[in-house]
């Protein structure tokens, strides 16, 4: 039998190949993720959607994981029946989900075309095109988040001790893109409102060119397992157990990173959801002005991530970045509440916290659990991030009503804004708490990623 000596994961060439292929699909799933926003005031326009309509469609991709649970089931499945499996079947969801909710938003559907009838049969508040979107968010969400799970393990396949955090950074980088291509591409191609139905399309067919892409990941994933399989004696892949579950949940520096990982993303995300509000209401900008300032974010969270990256695997010090992405955040957002700095300012400094976070805390989970469990232990901390990606933006808009009451045209978001600089602060207080941790118990978070 001919001895592998070097096998796929060993060449660079091949290893960059790999997240070029699922940086596509993840640029897909942030593309559709993000395409609404900017076709918010159509779909209001064309669907008769109110804000909380919206809202609701917003929030549908986070319930499959937050209360069905299930990026950690899929973490799990991950763990147990390995990344080809999963991986296709949550991004064959991600993919139906997507091209449910165009169906939902198409002429053919709303002139009573399948599956119209029987939406219209109950709950006659809610439109039939909202229903029907609904449950295509449903499905975009149950397979998009475990995708993103996927394809975490996968880079931790592809590269452990091999730039990880690099590798990391630019999967970040890869979905930041997406986002800003939706931002850019999809109000473009609505045209105001004639073509809001092919931009929903265009959103889902890229979504569907992302499973295509992972087709061809799985060949590379099934040769790189037999060359492994010629070398090294295989395990028979574990059975997942209750226990293992309880001993990542007993981990106390993972326990911080989840919760800085809900912390702080619930701080960001959701912000940028209402930042063009917000820079319109308090700056006067005009729509075309706050798009602008927005969009900054992702794309200069696309360069900056894999920078912050690069240098975590060569010098570490994740939980100081950690650290210093959490204080950036919460000075941010008190500058934002108590001050009228221009926001271009305060918008990169956050573009820098949303770099450096990231690019520490994802591959820092290397160094807490075993590879054969890193699915389980992503796919809590997907399940725990989505709780606040669900409620934050609710909160944020009920704050927001409360403290505008009449509903006036220009609204102050004071209130709003320092409800995300609590979450920046709480969150300012984990990573304390984990660098803390690792301090006390050597787990070797501030480590470089590049030593075996
Ligand atoms: C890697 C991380 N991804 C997430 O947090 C996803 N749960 C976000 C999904 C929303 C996509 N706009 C990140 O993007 O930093």
């Amino acid at each position: 039998m001919e001895k592998v000596r070097r096998a796929l994961n060993d060449s660079p060439a091949m290893r960059w190949a790999v997240l070029v292929l699922v940086g596509f699909v993840l640029s897909v799933n942030y593309y559709f993720y993000d395409a609404f926003s900017t076709l918010k005031d159509l779909l209001l326009k064309e669907f008769n959607f109110t804000n909380t309509d919206y809202g609701l469609f917003v929030s549908f991709y986070s319930i499959p994981n937050t209360f069905l649970l299930m990026a950690v089931i899929g973490g799990a499945i991950l763990d147990r029946f390995g990344i080809r499996r999963t991986g296709f079947m949550f991004v064959f969801f991600m993919a139906f989900g997507a091209l449910l909710t165009a169906y939902g938003a198409s002429d053919y559907y709303s002139a009573g075309g399948p599956g119209y009838g029987l939406m219209a049969s109950f709950l006659p508040n809610y439109s039939p095109e909202l229903k029907m979107m609904l449950l295509g968010r449903f499905f975009f969400g149950l397979g998009a988040e475990t995708s993103i799970v996927v394809v975490s393990k996968i880079l931790v396949k592809w590269f452990k001790g091999k730039n990880l955090a690099l590798a990391f950074g630019l999967k970040v980088g890869f979905g930041r893109l997406g986002t800003f291509a939706a931002l850019q591409v999809s109000p473009v191609v609505a045209g105001g409102g004639p073509n809001l139905t092919t931009a929903v399309w265009l959103a889902a067919i890229l979504v569907l060119s992302g499973l295509l892409a992972f087709m061809v990941y799985m060949l590379l994933d099934a040769k790189l397992d037999k060359q492994v399989a010629l070398t090294t004696p295989t395990a028979a892949p574990e059975k997942f157990s209750f226990k293992d579950l309880g001993v990542i949940l007993s981990n106390r520096p993972f326990i911080y990173i989840v919760l800085l990982c809900v912390t702080f993303y619930s701080a960001v995300f959701p912000f940028v959801s209402y930042a063009p509000d917000f820079f319109a209401d308090k700056f006067g900008f005009t729509d075309v002005q706050s798009g602008r300032v927005t969009s900054l974010l992702p794309i200069g969270t696309a360069f900056f991530t894999p920078l912050f990256g690069f240098i975590i695997d060569r010098y570490g010090k994740s939980a100081t970045a950690m650290i210093l992405g959490s204080l950036i955040v919460l000075g941010v957002h008190l500058t934002f509440a108590y001050t009228m700095v221009s926001p271009y300012i305060p918008v990169i400094f956050l573009g820098i916290a949303f770099s450096l976070v990231p690019a520490a805390m994802w591959p820092s989970m290397v160094k807490l659990v075993k590879d054969s469990r890193i699915g389980t232990a992503y796919g809590i901390m997907y399940s725990v991030q989505n709780l606040g990606l669900w409620g934050i933006p609710l909160l944020a808009g009920i704050i927001l009503d409360k403290t505008n009451p009449g509903n006036p045209l220009v609204a102050d978001y004071t209130m709003t804004i320092l409800m995300f600089a609590g979450l920046g602060l709480v969150g300012l207080l984990f990573s304390l708490l984990l660098k803390f941790e690792d301090k006390k118990k050597a787990f070797g978070i501030e480590l470089p990623l590049n030593k075996k």
